[in-house]
């Protein structure tokens, strides 16, 4: 993970810098400036030195690149590109001369930073926000630093500012070198559609029209997260739709949460009466993860290549829950650690994503392609007619990273989010709750960048979620969220894509604690509370039929007026 962290003079920075390498055995920390100097300056060097303790061994170099490209993967703080500059510059002759160009060193700096694969903190005054100097070579310093601060963070994962001790981290996509929207559609036009799974459905269930889904272009998931901005659902619709639920035979808001349904049904079709559902999906996004091996689970990780193969040929509760609500079923291997069906696994991202525990699940190239599978699976699904998205989940040990997550997001402890999952014994409760106490130590410096916090802590299949969700959200079409997985990989979409929680409704809710926390976070009330505990998307299903339901009743029910009967006050 590479990390910029910007600040002014006595910010706090060098500290957060030091902060974030505290679990690190062992640190290299490269002194770019000199040691030299009064006796004040040595002083507060030596003040650093003593705080930072045995743990770091100091190399002093202005060659970093070299550094960097020495030793790629031990853990290094770079304390600070300031010096860096200021040395470059004196050796360049740029104090005097304009035309001096540094450009091609903070290229090869920045190419050796891209390279990086260890734990790496570079360090960086902020003298931009200052007045602006009354000297040449004052400004020449302050505007190449800006260049510079841009260079760099273009190449790191997360850029920190640390003013008077307290660290912001910067969101991704505000940077030296802003990045077009590119809606996924775009750049991952279906090509030769084929069939969603769609087992036979029981005779008296409805008939859904088929919504099919097709191959992937290449997805290399440039610019996945980036989204446009939400449209909220049709307010004017929605009044109307009350409106309506007023006019019809029954006591004024008699049917509850039946009537709040329809009229959500209606704003986001943004028509009233809302028209029936022709055509909900289901994508299961399966996925194993590390933290699975060490015993987090009362099921052993091969359950997960299992019941893909299951949910394939329509055996699981999910196909069978779907088929009764009229939905079709599809289930995509983003990181199941076996081969699978080549169509399944269409869109897998690698086999078993990394450890949440050392925040290693996915590099952050592997967490843009999840989301770009998400976002491309949701563009085919509305492309082929689907009207309502459900996002399922299978992946043996998956109720950890869910749990960081929501912990992380919800400010909640280790030991309140922690839960049964598939119904774990003590032991296995004390190993889970330190995996995701771990966890969550990588997963809090990253709690407001989506894309980083996926790559550190949620694996392919739940980041695959996020973008699902997120753009069922830019496509104006509504979904039904499951239990703790799902959510808490809803709980990333929204910030992704803010406003997106409006477009989603939670089916049910799930035994898991922390279930109950990520619902509460975007706002959102169950519509059912059957003591589920499963996944798959099957929560969600159960209530699809209430959704249906509340469908009907503003568009089938006679008004006061047609029936002749009298209305209240
Ligand atoms: C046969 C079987 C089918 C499942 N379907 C969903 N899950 C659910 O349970 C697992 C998460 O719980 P934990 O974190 O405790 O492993 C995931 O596979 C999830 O999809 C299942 C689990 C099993 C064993
Ligand atoms: O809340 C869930 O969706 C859940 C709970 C336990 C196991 N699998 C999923």
């Amino acid at each position: 993970m590479r990390t910029l962290i910007l600040g002014g003079i006595r910010s706090g920075k060098s500290a957060h810098a030091e902060h974030l390498l505290a679990d690190a055995p062992a640190v290299r920390y490269v002194a770019t400036g000199s040691a030299d100097g009064d006796r004040a300056w040595r002083a507060r060097i030596d003040a650093h030195r003593e705080r930072r303790g045995d743990r770091y061994r100091t190399v002093e170099s202005c060659d970093l690149a070299s550094l960097l490209r020495d030793f790629p993967d031990e853990p290094t703080l770079v304390d600070d590109l300031g010096n860096w500059l200021t040395a470059l510059l004196d050796e360049a002759g740029a104090w005097e001369d304009e035309a001096a160009d540094v450009s091609a060193q903070i290229e090869d700096l920045c190419a050796a930073i891209a390279g990086y694969s260890g734990d790496l903190v570079l360090v960086s005054p902020e003298v931009g926000l200052s007045l602006v100097s009354p000297t040449p070579s004052g400004r020449r310093f302050a505007d190449e630093l800006g260049r510079l601060n841009a260079a760099v963070a273009a190449v790191c994962e997360t850029v920190t500012l640390v003013v008077a001790g307290r660290a912001l981290d910067l969101p991704a996509g505000t940077g030296a070198v802003p990045a077009a929207p590119v809606p996924v559609s775009a750049s991952t036009a279906p090509s030769s559609p084929v069939p969603a799974e769609e087992p036979a459905r029981p005779a008296d269930a409805p008939a859904p029209r088929r919504a099919t889904v097709s191959e992937p272009a290449q997805i290399d998931g440039t610019d996945a997260e980036i989204f446009p901005i939400v449209e909220l659902p049709d307010h004017d619709v929605a009044e109307q739709a009350r409106a309506r639920q007023l006019r019809l035979t029954k006591p004024a808001r008699s049917l509850g949460r039946l009537e709040e349904l329809g009229v959500w049904m209606s704003s986001c079709q943004g028509v009233c009466p809302p028209r029936t559902l022709q055509s909900p999906a289901v994508v299961v996004f399966a996925g194993d993860h590390a933290v699975a091996a060490d015993g987090v689970s009362a099921y052993p990780p091969e359950v997960t290549a299992q019941m893909v193969a299951n949910i394939a040929t329509g055996g699981a509760a999910i196909n069978v829950l779907a088929r009764r609500a009229g939905a079709t079923v599809q289930v995509l291997d983003m990181a199941v650690r076996a081969d699978t069906d080549p169509h399944v696994s269409r869109y897998k991202v690698r086999a078993g994503s990394g450890d949440l525990r050392t925040g290693s699940s996915l590099t952050i190239a592997e967490a843009r392609r999840a989301v770009a599978a998400g976002r491309a699976v949701a563009d085919q699904l509305v492309d082929a007619g689907a009207d309502l998205l459900i996002a399922g989940d299978m992946g043996i040990g998956n109720t950890t990273p869910a749990a960081v997550l929501v912990g992380t997001l919800t400010d909640r402890e280790p030991v309140v989010v922690v839960g049964r999952g598939t119904g774990i014994d003590d032991a296995t409760w004390i190993r889970k709750t330190a995996a995701i106490r771990d966890g969550m130590r990588h997963a809090r410096r990253h709690r407001n960048e989506p894309l980083a916090l996926l790559a550190a802590v949620a694996g392919a299949d739940i980041a695959a979620m996020a973008g699902f969700l997120a753009q069922a959200a830019v496509r104006k079409t509504p979904a039904l969220l499951d239990g703790l997985i799902t959510t808490s990989a809803a709980l990333v979409a929204q910030q992704l894509a803010p406003g997106a929680a409006s477009w989603w409704q939670a089916g049910h809710r799930s035994t898991e604690p922390a279930h109950a926390f990520a619902l509460d976070s975007l706002g959102l009330t169950a519509i059912l509370d059957l003591s589920m505990r499963l996944g798959e998307g099957t929560g969600a299903v159960s209530a699809l039929p209430l959704v249906a339901s509340s469908i009907d009743i503003l568009t089938d029910m006679a008004t006061f007026d047609e029936a002749g009967v009298s209305g209240g006050e």
